[in-house]
Protein backbone atom coordinates (compact mmCIF):
# COMPACT_ATOMS: atom_id res chain seq x y z
CA UNK A 1 0.00 0.00 0.00
CA UNK A 2 1.03 3.54 -0.43
CA UNK A 3 0.88 6.04 2.15
CA UNK A 4 1.03 9.76 0.95
CA UNK A 5 2.49 10.95 3.49
CA UNK A 6 3.72 10.10 7.39
CA UNK A 7 0.67 10.91 8.97
CA UNK A 8 -1.24 8.52 7.08
CA UNK A 9 0.49 6.01 8.67
CA UNK A 10 -1.82 4.39 11.44
CA UNK A 11 -0.12 1.05 11.94
CA UNK A 12 2.73 0.29 14.68
CA UNK A 13 6.01 1.45 13.18
CA UNK A 14 7.79 -1.77 13.71
CA UNK A 15 9.14 -3.87 10.40
CA UNK A 16 11.56 -6.41 9.95
CA UNK A 17 13.20 -3.88 7.38
CA UNK A 18 12.99 -0.28 6.42
CA UNK A 19 14.39 0.73 3.51
CA UNK A 20 15.22 4.47 3.32
CA UNK A 21 14.86 5.73 -0.66
CA UNK A 22 12.30 4.15 -3.27
CA UNK A 23 15.18 4.87 -6.06
CA UNK A 24 17.03 3.00 -8.03
CA UNK A 25 18.00 0.13 -5.68
CA UNK A 26 15.76 0.71 -3.00
CA UNK A 27 13.09 -0.45 -5.19
CA UNK A 28 14.66 -3.62 -6.18
CA UNK A 29 15.28 -4.38 -2.45
CA UNK A 30 11.68 -3.85 -1.28
CA UNK A 31 10.56 -6.15 -4.03
CA UNK A 32 13.10 -8.57 -3.52
CA UNK A 33 12.83 -8.65 -0.11
CA UNK A 34 8.75 -8.99 0.33
CA UNK A 35 9.03 -12.02 -1.99
CA UNK A 36 8.84 -13.43 1.19
CA UNK A 37 5.52 -13.21 2.86
CA UNK A 38 6.65 -13.42 6.16
CA UNK A 39 8.87 -10.27 5.82
CA UNK A 40 7.45 -6.56 6.67
CA UNK A 41 9.32 -3.86 5.22
CA UNK A 42 8.84 -0.30 5.15
CA UNK A 43 9.74 1.94 2.57
CA UNK A 44 10.30 5.78 2.97
CA UNK A 45 10.44 7.88 -0.10
CA UNK A 46 11.18 11.65 -0.20
CA UNK A 47 9.69 12.31 -3.11
CA UNK A 48 6.05 12.25 -5.19
CA UNK A 49 3.98 9.28 -6.84
CA UNK A 50 5.24 8.69 -10.31
CA UNK A 51 2.03 8.01 -11.15
CA UNK A 52 0.75 11.32 -12.62
CA UNK A 53 4.42 12.32 -14.05
CA UNK A 54 3.43 11.81 -17.53
CA UNK A 55 7.09 13.34 -18.67
CA UNK A 56 8.64 10.11 -17.10
CA UNK A 57 6.74 8.04 -19.52
CA UNK A 58 7.95 9.62 -22.65
CA UNK A 59 11.58 8.38 -23.42
CA UNK A 60 12.73 11.65 -25.63
CA UNK A 61 11.02 14.11 -22.70
CA UNK A 62 13.43 12.92 -20.37
CA UNK A 63 15.38 15.85 -19.56
CA UNK A 64 12.68 17.94 -18.97
CA UNK A 65 12.24 16.15 -15.63
CA UNK A 66 15.01 17.87 -14.33
CA UNK A 67 15.46 21.31 -15.05
CA UNK A 68 16.05 23.67 -12.40
CA UNK A 69 12.83 23.80 -9.88
CA UNK A 70 11.53 20.41 -11.59
CA UNK A 71 9.12 19.04 -8.62
CA UNK A 72 10.91 15.35 -9.41
CA UNK A 73 14.32 16.63 -8.76
CA UNK A 74 16.42 17.64 -5.56
CA UNK A 75 17.78 20.36 -7.02
CA UNK A 76 20.78 20.32 -6.08
CA UNK A 77 23.74 22.46 -7.88
CA UNK A 78 27.80 22.02 -7.15
CA UNK A 79 30.12 23.73 -5.62
CA UNK A 80 32.45 26.47 -8.33
CA UNK A 81 34.74 24.12 -10.05
CA UNK A 82 38.40 25.28 -10.35
CA UNK A 83 38.78 22.38 -12.93
CA UNK A 84 35.72 24.22 -15.16
CA UNK A 85 36.93 27.53 -15.23
CA UNK A 86 35.18 27.97 -12.07
CA UNK A 87 31.30 26.78 -12.69
CA UNK A 88 28.90 25.41 -10.74
CA UNK A 89 25.94 23.91 -12.33
CA UNK A 90 22.31 21.82 -11.05
CA UNK A 91 22.91 18.49 -11.02
CA UNK A 92 19.85 16.44 -10.90
CA UNK A 93 18.87 13.36 -8.90
CA UNK A 94 15.03 12.09 -9.24
CA UNK A 95 12.84 12.64 -6.71
CA UNK A 96 10.00 10.42 -6.68
CA UNK A 97 9.02 7.15 -6.86
CA UNK A 98 11.97 5.15 -8.87
CA UNK A 99 14.38 7.90 -8.11
CA UNK A 100 16.81 8.62 -10.30
CA UNK A 101 15.32 5.55 -12.74
CA UNK A 102 12.53 7.78 -13.53
CA UNK A 103 14.55 10.84 -14.78
CA UNK A 104 17.44 9.39 -16.23
CA UNK A 105 18.39 9.04 -19.68
CA UNK A 106 17.91 5.64 -19.89
CA UNK A 107 20.99 3.71 -21.47
CA UNK A 108 21.30 0.43 -19.88
CA UNK A 109 25.04 -1.59 -19.44
CA UNK A 110 26.51 -3.32 -16.87
CA UNK A 111 30.02 -2.11 -16.40
CA UNK A 112 33.55 -4.00 -17.98
CA UNK A 113 34.63 -7.51 -16.49
CA UNK A 114 37.26 -5.22 -15.05
CA UNK A 115 35.16 -3.35 -13.18
CA UNK A 116 33.68 -5.76 -11.48
CA UNK A 117 36.73 -7.84 -11.16
CA UNK A 118 38.26 -4.61 -9.60
CA UNK A 119 35.30 -4.29 -6.91
CA UNK A 120 36.44 -7.72 -6.01
CA UNK A 121 40.10 -7.25 -5.52
CA UNK A 122 39.49 -4.36 -3.46
CA UNK A 123 36.73 -5.81 -1.31
CA UNK A 124 38.57 -9.18 -1.53
CA UNK A 125 35.52 -10.36 -1.89
CA UNK A 126 34.92 -13.08 -4.98
CA UNK A 127 31.08 -12.70 -4.72
CA UNK A 128 31.61 -9.07 -6.86
CA UNK A 129 33.57 -10.99 -9.45
CA UNK A 130 31.84 -10.63 -12.65
CA UNK A 131 32.08 -14.32 -12.79
CA UNK A 132 29.54 -14.21 -10.20
CA UNK A 133 27.85 -11.12 -11.08
CA UNK A 134 27.11 -11.60 -14.62
CA UNK A 135 24.20 -14.18 -13.54
CA UNK A 136 22.19 -10.69 -11.84
CA UNK A 137 22.59 -9.94 -15.59
CA UNK A 138 19.29 -12.92 -16.00
CA UNK A 139 17.60 -11.55 -13.11
CA UNK A 140 17.48 -8.03 -13.81
CA UNK A 141 17.43 -8.02 -17.83
CA UNK A 142 14.30 -8.41 -19.44
CA UNK A 143 15.28 -7.68 -23.58
CA UNK A 144 12.25 -6.93 -25.45
CA UNK A 145 11.80 -6.23 -29.15
CA UNK A 146 12.76 -2.48 -29.99
CA UNK A 147 9.60 -0.22 -30.08
CA UNK A 148 9.61 -0.38 -34.10
CA UNK A 149 10.19 -3.93 -34.73
CA UNK A 150 12.83 -4.25 -36.60
CA UNK A 151 15.37 -6.86 -37.22
CA UNK A 152 17.89 -6.69 -34.40
CA UNK A 153 20.06 -9.62 -36.48
CA UNK A 154 23.79 -8.48 -35.91
CA UNK A 155 22.57 -5.85 -33.35
CA UNK A 156 22.90 -7.67 -29.99
CA UNK A 157 24.42 -11.49 -28.55
CA UNK A 158 21.31 -13.26 -27.36
CA UNK A 159 24.25 -14.96 -24.88
CA UNK A 160 25.34 -11.47 -23.03
CA UNK A 161 21.50 -10.84 -22.24
CA UNK A 162 18.42 -11.96 -19.94
CA UNK A 163 15.61 -12.46 -21.21
CA UNK A 164 13.18 -13.68 -18.27
CA UNK A 165 14.71 -10.69 -15.93
CA UNK A 166 12.34 -8.32 -14.42
CA UNK A 167 13.85 -4.76 -15.72
CA UNK A 168 12.74 -4.55 -19.70
CA UNK A 169 15.17 -2.78 -22.14
CA UNK A 170 15.50 -2.52 -25.84
CA UNK A 171 17.67 -1.62 -28.76
CA UNK A 172 16.66 1.53 -30.74
CA UNK A 173 13.25 1.51 -31.42
CA UNK A 174 13.50 4.72 -34.08
CA UNK A 175 15.89 5.14 -36.77
CA UNK A 176 18.13 8.39 -37.28
CA UNK A 177 20.28 9.26 -40.16
CA UNK A 178 23.28 8.89 -38.26
CA UNK A 179 22.88 5.15 -37.63
CA UNK A 180 24.11 3.60 -41.33
CA UNK A 181 27.24 6.46 -41.33
CA UNK A 182 28.67 5.49 -38.17
CA UNK A 183 28.44 1.90 -38.72
CA UNK A 184 29.96 2.89 -42.12
CA UNK A 185 32.81 5.36 -40.27
CA UNK A 186 33.69 2.03 -38.29
CA UNK A 187 34.30 0.23 -41.46
CA UNK A 188 36.38 3.13 -42.70
CA UNK A 189 38.46 3.14 -39.84
CA UNK A 190 38.49 -0.18 -37.96
CA UNK A 191 41.94 -0.30 -35.88
CA UNK A 192 40.84 3.20 -34.30
CA UNK A 193 36.80 2.45 -34.01
CA UNK A 194 36.12 -1.21 -33.83
CA UNK A 195 32.81 -2.39 -34.64
CA UNK A 196 31.26 -4.56 -31.89
CA UNK A 197 27.69 -4.17 -32.28
CA UNK A 198 27.26 -5.48 -28.79
CA UNK A 199 29.27 -3.67 -26.06
CA UNK A 200 27.44 -5.61 -23.26
CA UNK A 201 28.54 -8.92 -21.18
CA UNK A 202 31.47 -7.56 -19.86
CA UNK A 203 33.31 -6.87 -23.48
CA UNK A 204 32.75 -3.56 -23.85
CA UNK A 205 35.73 -2.19 -26.00
CA UNK A 206 34.27 -1.16 -29.45
CA UNK A 207 31.35 1.00 -30.69
CA UNK A 208 27.72 -0.41 -31.04
CA UNK A 209 24.40 -0.09 -30.88
CA UNK A 210 22.80 1.08 -27.54
CA UNK A 211 20.23 -0.53 -24.78
CA UNK A 212 18.00 1.65 -23.04
CA UNK A 213 15.48 0.88 -20.66
CA UNK A 214 12.56 1.38 -23.10
CA UNK A 215 9.85 -1.62 -23.70
CA UNK A 216 7.06 -0.14 -26.40
CA UNK A 217 8.19 3.29 -27.13
CA UNK A 218 8.01 4.06 -23.11
CA UNK A 219 10.44 3.91 -20.06
CA UNK A 220 10.68 1.05 -17.62
CA UNK A 221 12.08 2.27 -14.36
CA UNK A 222 12.69 0.42 -10.71
CA UNK A 223 8.60 1.57 -9.93
CA UNK A 224 7.32 0.63 -13.27
CA UNK A 225 8.94 -3.16 -13.53
CA UNK A 226 10.15 -3.73 -9.69
CA UNK A 227 7.76 -1.85 -6.76
CA UNK A 228 4.54 -2.37 -9.45
CA UNK A 229 5.27 -6.07 -9.05
CA UNK A 230 5.09 -5.75 -4.92
CA UNK A 231 2.91 -2.56 -4.49
CA UNK A 232 -0.40 -4.74 -3.07
CA UNK A 233 1.44 -6.96 -0.95
CA UNK A 234 0.27 -6.67 2.77
CA UNK A 235 3.82 -7.03 3.89
CA UNK A 236 4.98 -3.38 2.44
CA UNK A 237 4.41 -0.34 3.44
CA UNK A 238 5.33 2.60 1.20
CA UNK A 239 5.38 5.92 2.72
CA UNK A 240 6.04 9.06 -0.21
CA UNK A 241 7.12 12.14 0.86
CA UNK A 242 8.43 10.75 3.87
CA UNK A 243 11.99 12.49 4.13
CA UNK A 244 14.29 10.48 6.69
CA UNK A 245 16.47 13.32 8.51
CA UNK A 246 17.76 10.88 10.71
CA UNK A 247 18.61 7.43 12.24
CA UNK A 248 18.70 6.91 15.90
CA UNK A 249 21.91 5.05 18.04
CA UNK A 250 19.75 3.09 20.50
CA UNK A 251 23.11 1.30 22.02
CA UNK A 252 23.47 1.63 25.38
CA UNK A 253 26.72 3.41 26.14
CA UNK A 254 29.83 1.64 25.35
CA UNK A 255 28.59 -0.84 22.68
CA UNK A 256 28.45 -0.64 19.10
CA UNK A 257 25.78 1.48 18.09
CA UNK A 258 22.51 0.03 16.53
CA UNK A 259 21.17 2.20 13.83
CA UNK A 260 17.50 0.68 13.59
CA UNK A 261 15.58 3.67 14.42
CA UNK A 262 14.60 5.68 11.72
CA UNK A 263 13.16 9.56 11.77
CA UNK A 264 11.12 11.20 9.11
CA UNK A 265 8.53 13.69 8.59
CA UNK A 266 6.64 15.54 5.47
CA UNK A 267 8.41 18.68 6.34
CA UNK A 268 9.81 21.32 8.25
CA UNK A 269 6.59 22.42 9.97
CA UNK A 270 5.04 18.14 10.21
CA UNK A 271 5.74 16.01 13.33
CA UNK A 272 8.30 13.72 12.74
CA UNK A 273 7.92 10.15 13.38
CA UNK A 274 10.04 7.31 13.85
CA UNK A 275 10.00 3.61 12.90
CA UNK A 276 11.92 0.68 14.28
CA UNK A 277 12.96 -2.00 11.79
CA UNK A 278 13.48 -5.50 13.91
CA UNK A 279 16.60 -6.49 11.43
CA UNK A 280 18.05 -3.58 9.12
CA UNK A 281 17.69 -0.30 8.03
CA UNK A 282 18.51 -0.20 4.25
CA UNK A 283 19.77 3.08 3.36
CA UNK A 284 19.18 3.43 -0.56
CA UNK A 285 19.09 6.96 -0.57
CA UNK A 286 21.63 7.41 -3.37
CA UNK A 287 25.27 9.12 -3.39
CA UNK A 288 24.06 12.11 -2.38
CA UNK A 289 21.18 11.31 0.28
CA UNK A 290 23.10 8.46 1.73
CA UNK A 291 26.28 10.12 2.87
CA UNK A 292 24.09 13.42 4.25
CA UNK A 293 21.83 10.82 6.27
CA UNK A 294 25.07 8.66 7.79
CA UNK A 295 26.48 12.55 8.75
CA UNK A 296 23.42 13.91 10.06
CA UNK A 297 22.84 10.34 12.33
CA UNK A 298 26.51 11.05 13.83
CA UNK A 299 28.61 8.83 11.06
CA UNK A 300 31.33 10.92 9.23
CA UNK A 301 34.56 13.14 9.67
CA UNK A 302 34.44 14.01 13.92
CA UNK A 303 35.94 17.55 13.04
CA UNK A 304 33.22 18.31 10.25
CA UNK A 305 30.65 17.08 12.29
CA UNK A 306 31.41 18.83 15.34
CA UNK A 307 31.70 22.27 13.70
CA UNK A 308 27.70 21.61 12.81
CA UNK A 309 27.08 20.60 16.37
CA UNK A 310 26.48 17.25 15.60
CA UNK A 311 27.64 14.43 18.34
CA UNK A 312 29.84 11.98 16.80
CA UNK A 313 28.81 8.12 17.00
CA UNK A 314 31.30 6.43 14.60
CA UNK A 315 34.12 8.72 13.15
CA UNK A 316 34.68 7.78 10.00
CA UNK A 317 36.03 9.68 7.72
CA UNK A 318 35.66 8.50 4.14
CA UNK A 319 31.66 9.47 4.63
CA UNK A 320 31.22 11.33 1.92
CA UNK A 321 34.50 11.43 -0.12
CA UNK A 322 35.99 9.13 -2.91
CA UNK A 323 33.14 11.16 -5.38
CA UNK A 324 33.86 9.98 -8.73
CA UNK A 325 32.29 11.28 -11.55
CA UNK A 326 31.97 10.57 -15.48
CA UNK A 327 32.13 14.03 -16.95
CA UNK A 328 32.37 15.30 -20.73
CA UNK A 329 31.85 17.47 -23.43
CA UNK A 330 29.29 17.75 -26.55
CA UNK A 331 30.33 18.74 -29.88
CA UNK A 332 27.70 19.87 -31.98
CA UNK A 333 27.71 19.81 -36.06
CA UNK A 334 24.92 21.13 -38.44
CA UNK A 335 23.64 18.57 -40.88
CA UNK A 336 22.23 18.66 -43.93
CA UNK A 337 18.87 16.28 -43.48
CA UNK A 338 15.13 17.20 -42.56
CA UNK A 339 15.17 14.08 -39.88
CA UNK A 340 17.12 15.01 -37.09
CA UNK A 341 14.56 15.22 -34.01
CA UNK A 342 14.95 19.44 -33.58
CA UNK A 343 12.04 20.49 -35.71
CA UNK A 344 9.79 18.04 -33.55
CA UNK A 345 11.39 19.71 -30.19
CA UNK A 346 11.48 23.46 -31.08
CA UNK A 347 7.94 23.21 -33.43
CA UNK A 348 5.01 23.40 -31.25
CA UNK A 349 2.51 22.03 -33.99
CA UNK A 350 5.14 18.81 -34.59
CA UNK A 351 5.55 17.98 -31.40
CA UNK A 352 1.89 18.13 -31.28
CA UNK A 353 1.66 15.38 -33.97
CA UNK A 354 4.23 13.31 -32.98
CA UNK A 355 2.46 13.60 -29.18
CA UNK A 356 -1.00 12.22 -30.45
CA UNK A 357 1.11 9.48 -32.72
CA UNK A 358 3.03 8.47 -28.98
CA UNK A 359 -0.01 8.61 -27.11
CA UNK A 360 -2.21 6.48 -29.43
CA UNK A 361 0.53 4.08 -30.60
CA UNK A 362 3.66 4.68 -28.33
CA UNK A 363 6.23 4.91 -31.67
CA UNK A 364 7.81 7.85 -33.39
CA UNK A 365 10.82 9.96 -32.45
CA UNK A 366 9.31 10.67 -28.66
CA UNK A 367 9.33 6.99 -27.47
CA UNK A 368 13.33 6.93 -28.90
CA UNK A 369 16.25 6.97 -27.19
CA UNK A 370 18.13 9.95 -26.57
CA UNK A 371 20.76 8.22 -29.02
CA UNK A 372 21.63 5.15 -31.00
CA UNK A 373 25.25 3.97 -30.82
CA UNK A 374 28.05 4.10 -28.23
CA UNK A 375 31.36 3.68 -27.75
CA UNK A 376 33.71 2.77 -25.63
CA UNK A 377 37.57 3.05 -26.34
CA UNK A 378 40.88 3.45 -24.75
CA UNK A 379 43.78 5.88 -25.50
CA UNK A 380 46.71 4.33 -27.36
CA UNK A 381 48.85 2.40 -25.07
CA UNK A 382 52.03 4.56 -26.43
CA UNK A 383 50.31 7.42 -25.23
CA UNK A 384 52.52 10.17 -23.86
CA UNK A 385 50.36 10.62 -20.49
CA UNK A 386 51.32 6.82 -19.47
CA UNK A 387 55.56 7.93 -19.24
CA UNK A 388 54.04 10.04 -15.97
CA UNK A 389 50.95 8.65 -15.08
CA UNK A 390 49.98 4.66 -14.37
CA UNK A 391 46.91 3.61 -16.48
CA UNK A 392 43.79 3.79 -14.39
CA UNK A 393 41.49 2.23 -16.32
CA UNK A 394 40.13 -0.65 -14.18
CA UNK A 395 41.93 -3.23 -16.79
CA UNK A 396 42.77 -3.76 -20.47
CA UNK A 397 39.51 -4.93 -21.69
CA UNK A 398 37.96 -1.23 -20.23
CA UNK A 399 37.83 1.83 -21.51
CA UNK A 400 38.95 6.01 -21.02
CA UNK A 401 36.47 7.21 -22.88
CA UNK A 402 33.26 7.30 -24.59
CA UNK A 403 31.21 8.23 -27.04
CA UNK A 404 27.32 9.03 -27.89
CA UNK A 405 25.40 10.58 -30.64
CA UNK A 406 22.35 12.03 -31.11
CA UNK A 407 20.35 13.55 -33.73
CA UNK A 408 19.54 16.69 -32.53
CA UNK A 409 20.62 19.82 -30.54
CA UNK A 410 20.94 18.63 -27.24
CA UNK A 411 21.81 21.74 -25.79
CA UNK A 412 19.44 24.31 -25.01
CA UNK A 413 17.91 26.58 -26.40
CA UNK A 414 17.62 24.51 -29.73
CA UNK A 415 18.46 27.57 -32.38
CA UNK A 416 15.34 28.25 -34.50
CA UNK A 417 16.67 26.78 -37.96
CA UNK A 418 19.31 24.21 -39.18
CA UNK A 419 19.43 20.67 -38.13
CA UNK A 420 21.68 19.22 -35.73
CA UNK A 421 23.60 16.26 -34.48
CA UNK A 422 25.32 15.81 -31.19
CA UNK A 423 28.76 13.90 -30.17
CA UNK A 424 29.76 13.63 -26.70
CA UNK A 425 32.52 12.40 -25.95
CA UNK A 426 33.02 11.12 -21.44
CA UNK A 427 35.92 10.63 -19.77
CA UNK A 428 34.96 7.49 -18.14
CA UNK A 429 38.23 6.41 -16.19
CA UNK A 430 38.71 9.40 -14.18
CA UNK A 431 41.01 9.78 -11.12
CA UNK A 432 40.10 13.43 -9.66
CA UNK A 433 37.66 12.51 -6.54
CA UNK A 434 35.25 14.91 -5.03
CA UNK A 435 33.13 15.18 -1.50
CA UNK A 436 29.57 15.59 -0.48
CA UNK A 437 28.70 17.19 2.72
CA UNK A 438 25.74 18.11 4.61
CA UNK A 439 26.04 22.10 4.98
CA UNK A 440 24.22 22.32 8.24
CA UNK A 441 22.13 20.02 10.27
CA UNK A 442 18.70 21.07 8.67
CA UNK A 443 17.95 18.20 7.06
CA UNK A 444 16.36 20.09 4.65
CA UNK A 445 19.34 21.93 3.40
CA UNK A 446 21.27 21.05 0.44
CA UNK A 447 24.48 19.96 0.75
CA UNK A 448 28.24 20.91 -0.84
CA UNK A 449 28.85 19.36 -3.97
CA UNK A 450 32.02 19.41 -5.13
CA UNK A 451 33.03 16.78 -8.09
CA UNK A 452 36.39 18.25 -8.57
CA UNK A 453 36.50 17.97 -11.92
CA UNK A 454 39.62 17.82 -14.22
CA UNK A 455 41.39 17.86 -11.19
CA UNK A 456 44.22 15.76 -12.30
CA UNK A 457 46.96 15.79 -15.75
CA UNK A 458 45.30 12.50 -16.35
CA UNK A 459 41.91 13.42 -16.68
CA UNK A 460 42.01 16.44 -18.84
CA UNK A 461 44.91 14.92 -20.76
CA UNK A 462 42.70 11.87 -21.85
CA UNK A 463 39.33 14.30 -21.98
CA UNK A 464 41.43 16.31 -24.98
CA UNK A 465 42.08 13.16 -26.59
CA UNK A 466 38.53 12.11 -26.91
CA UNK A 467 37.44 14.75 -27.84
CA UNK A 468 40.21 15.00 -30.59
CA UNK A 469 39.38 10.98 -31.56
CA UNK A 470 35.42 12.20 -32.01
CA UNK A 471 36.55 14.65 -34.09
CA UNK A 472 38.86 12.17 -36.13
CA UNK A 473 35.22 10.00 -36.18
CA UNK A 474 33.49 12.71 -37.74
CA UNK A 475 35.72 14.07 -40.13
CA UNK A 476 35.90 10.51 -42.20
CA UNK A 477 34.82 10.02 -44.98
CA UNK A 478 31.24 8.68 -44.29
CA UNK A 479 30.24 12.28 -43.09
CA UNK A 480 30.98 13.92 -46.48
CA UNK A 481 27.59 15.57 -47.42
CA UNK A 482 26.17 15.25 -44.68
CA UNK A 483 27.86 17.21 -41.66
CA UNK A 484 27.93 20.64 -42.20
CA UNK A 485 30.10 22.13 -39.86
CA UNK A 486 31.09 22.18 -36.28
CA UNK A 487 28.29 24.30 -34.65
CA UNK A 488 29.39 27.62 -32.79
CA UNK A 489 33.00 28.96 -31.95
CA UNK A 490 33.92 25.33 -31.09
CA UNK A 491 35.57 24.79 -34.23
CA UNK A 492 37.97 27.35 -33.71
CA UNK A 493 39.91 25.09 -30.92
CA UNK A 494 42.92 23.65 -32.89
CA UNK A 495 45.63 23.36 -30.58
CA UNK A 496 45.84 20.87 -27.48
CA UNK A 497 45.78 23.96 -25.06
CA UNK A 498 42.70 25.80 -27.00
CA UNK A 499 41.19 22.59 -26.58
CA UNK A 500 41.94 22.01 -22.91
CA UNK A 501 40.18 25.48 -22.05
CA UNK A 502 37.19 24.47 -24.21
CA UNK A 503 36.48 21.90 -22.24
CA UNK A 504 36.90 23.80 -19.14
CA UNK A 505 34.49 26.11 -20.33
CA UNK A 506 31.94 23.77 -21.38
CA UNK A 507 32.14 20.43 -20.22
CA UNK A 508 29.30 18.96 -18.01
CA UNK A 509 28.77 15.77 -15.80
CA UNK A 510 26.61 12.77 -17.02
CA UNK A 511 25.44 12.39 -13.35
CA UNK A 512 27.02 9.33 -12.43
CA UNK A 513 28.18 10.30 -8.86
CA UNK A 514 29.22 7.22 -6.94
CA UNK A 515 31.84 5.93 -4.42
CA UNK A 516 30.42 8.23 -1.32
CA UNK A 517 30.38 5.70 1.09
CA UNK A 518 32.54 3.09 -0.83
CA UNK A 519 32.52 -0.93 -0.08
CA UNK A 520 36.40 -1.84 1.13
CA UNK A 521 37.66 -4.80 2.58
CA UNK A 522 36.66 -5.96 5.96
CA UNK A 523 39.88 -4.86 7.63
CA UNK A 524 40.69 -1.77 5.13
CA UNK A 525 40.52 1.48 7.59
CA UNK A 526 39.27 3.36 4.15
CA UNK A 527 35.34 2.72 3.15
CA UNK A 528 32.39 2.82 4.63
CA UNK A 529 30.76 -0.63 3.98
CA UNK A 530 32.31 -3.85 4.56
CA UNK A 531 31.99 -6.19 1.25
CA UNK A 532 28.46 -7.21 2.56
CA UNK A 533 27.54 -3.43 2.33
CA UNK A 534 27.37 -3.77 6.39
CA UNK A 535 28.36 -0.14 7.60
CA UNK A 536 31.63 -0.89 9.70
CA UNK A 537 31.33 -0.22 12.72
CA UNK A 538 27.76 -0.13 13.18
CA UNK A 539 24.66 -2.68 13.72
CA UNK A 540 21.47 -3.07 12.03
CA UNK A 541 22.60 -0.81 9.42
CA UNK A 542 23.65 -1.64 5.43
CA UNK A 543 24.03 0.26 2.60
CA UNK A 544 22.80 -0.62 -1.01
CA UNK A 545 23.02 2.28 -3.78
CA UNK A 546 25.46 3.71 -6.06
CA UNK A 547 27.14 5.42 -3.19
CA UNK A 548 28.92 1.92 -2.26
CA UNK A 549 30.25 1.57 -5.42
CA UNK A 550 34.31 2.37 -4.96
CA UNK A 551 35.34 3.68 -8.39
CA UNK A 552 32.86 5.01 -11.54
CA UNK A 553 32.39 1.81 -13.77
CA UNK A 554 32.54 1.84 -17.66
CA UNK A 555 28.94 2.07 -17.78
CA UNK A 556 26.33 4.32 -17.22
CA UNK A 557 25.58 3.72 -13.54
CA UNK A 558 22.07 2.03 -12.99
CA UNK A 559 23.00 -1.10 -14.67
CA UNK A 560 25.92 -1.59 -12.34
CA UNK A 561 23.08 -0.69 -9.48
CA UNK A 562 20.78 -3.07 -10.54
CA UNK A 563 23.38 -5.41 -10.12
CA UNK A 564 24.15 -4.82 -7.04
CA UNK A 565 21.36 -4.64 -5.46
CA UNK A 566 20.11 -8.37 -6.60
CA UNK A 567 22.85 -9.01 -5.49
CA UNK A 568 22.34 -6.85 -2.13
CA UNK A 569 19.07 -8.51 -2.13
CA UNK A 570 20.26 -12.15 -2.22
CA UNK A 571 22.91 -11.40 0.87
CA UNK A 572 20.24 -10.03 2.90
CA UNK A 573 18.09 -12.56 2.68
CA UNK A 574 20.79 -15.49 2.82
CA UNK A 575 22.00 -13.92 6.23
C1 LIG B 1 19.43 13.25 -15.34
C2 LIG B 1 20.10 11.92 -15.15
C3 LIG B 1 20.40 11.16 -16.27
C4 LIG B 1 21.01 9.91 -16.10
N1 LIG B 1 21.14 9.10 -17.19
C5 LIG B 1 21.49 7.81 -17.01
C6 LIG B 1 21.41 6.89 -18.08
O1 LIG B 1 21.02 7.22 -19.19
N2 LIG B 1 21.76 5.60 -17.83
C7 LIG B 1 22.21 5.20 -16.60
O2 LIG B 1 22.57 4.03 -16.45
N3 LIG B 1 22.31 6.06 -15.57
C8 LIG B 1 21.92 7.35 -15.74
N4 LIG B 1 21.92 8.20 -14.68
C9 LIG B 1 22.47 7.73 -13.39
C10 LIG B 1 21.60 6.67 -12.70
O3 LIG B 1 20.24 6.96 -12.90
C11 LIG B 1 21.94 6.64 -11.21
O4 LIG B 1 23.32 6.37 -11.03
C12 LIG B 1 21.18 5.54 -10.46
O5 LIG B 1 19.83 5.57 -10.81
C13 LIG B 1 21.37 5.74 -8.98
O6 LIG B 1 20.60 4.80 -8.27
P1 LIG B 1 20.51 4.89 -6.68
O7 LIG B 1 19.61 3.81 -6.25
O8 LIG B 1 21.87 4.97 -6.12
O9 LIG B 1 19.86 6.32 -6.38
P2 LIG B 1 18.43 6.93 -6.84
O10 LIG B 1 17.82 6.15 -7.94
O11 LIG B 1 18.64 8.38 -7.08
O12 LIG B 1 17.53 6.71 -5.56
C14 LIG B 1 17.66 7.40 -4.35
C15 LIG B 1 16.27 7.59 -3.78
O13 LIG B 1 16.37 7.98 -2.43
C16 LIG B 1 15.48 9.05 -2.18
N5 LIG B 1 16.02 9.81 -1.04
C17 LIG B 1 17.17 10.50 -0.98
N6 LIG B 1 17.33 11.08 0.23
C18 LIG B 1 16.24 10.70 0.96
C19 LIG B 1 15.81 11.00 2.27
N7 LIG B 1 16.53 11.77 3.12
N8 LIG B 1 14.65 10.46 2.71
C20 LIG B 1 13.90 9.67 1.88
N9 LIG B 1 14.24 9.39 0.62
C21 LIG B 1 15.41 9.90 0.17
C22 LIG B 1 15.48 9.81 -3.50
O14 LIG B 1 14.38 10.69 -3.61
C23 LIG B 1 15.49 8.68 -4.51
O15 LIG B 1 14.20 8.23 -4.81
C24 LIG B 1 21.36 9.46 -14.80
C25 LIG B 1 21.06 10.23 -13.68
C26 LIG B 1 20.40 11.44 -13.85
C27 LIG B 1 20.02 12.22 -12.63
Amino acid sequence: KVYNNPSALERSLLYDYIVVGAGTAGNVIATRLTEDPQVSVLLLEAGVSNVDAFNTTVPLLAPTLSVPGSRYDWNYAISPQPGLSGRSFPYPRGKLLGGSSSVNYMTYSHGSSDDWNRFAQVTEDDGWKWDNMKRYIYKNEKLVPPTDGHNTTGQFEPRKHGFYGTLRDSLPGFPTPLDERIIRTTKQLPNEFPYIGDTSGGDILGIGWKLSTIANGTRSSSVTDYLNLAIDRPNLDIVINAHVTKLLNTALSGHIPIFRSVQFTENEEAQVRTAIAKKEVILCAGSFGTPMILQRSGIGERVALESLGIETIIDKRSVGRNLSDHVGRTTIYSVLSNDTFDDILRSPDKFQVELSNWTQNKTGPLGAALSNHVGWLRLPQNSSIFETVPDPAAGLRSSHFEFLFSSYYTGSPIPPSRHFMSVRANLISPTSRGSVSISSSNPFANPIINPNYLNTSFDIFALVEAVKTARRFINSDSWIGFVEEEYGSSEDAKTDAEIEKLIRDTAGSVFHAVGTAAMSSKNARWGVVDPSLLVKGANGLRIVDASVLPFVPNAHTQGPVYLLAERAADLIKNK
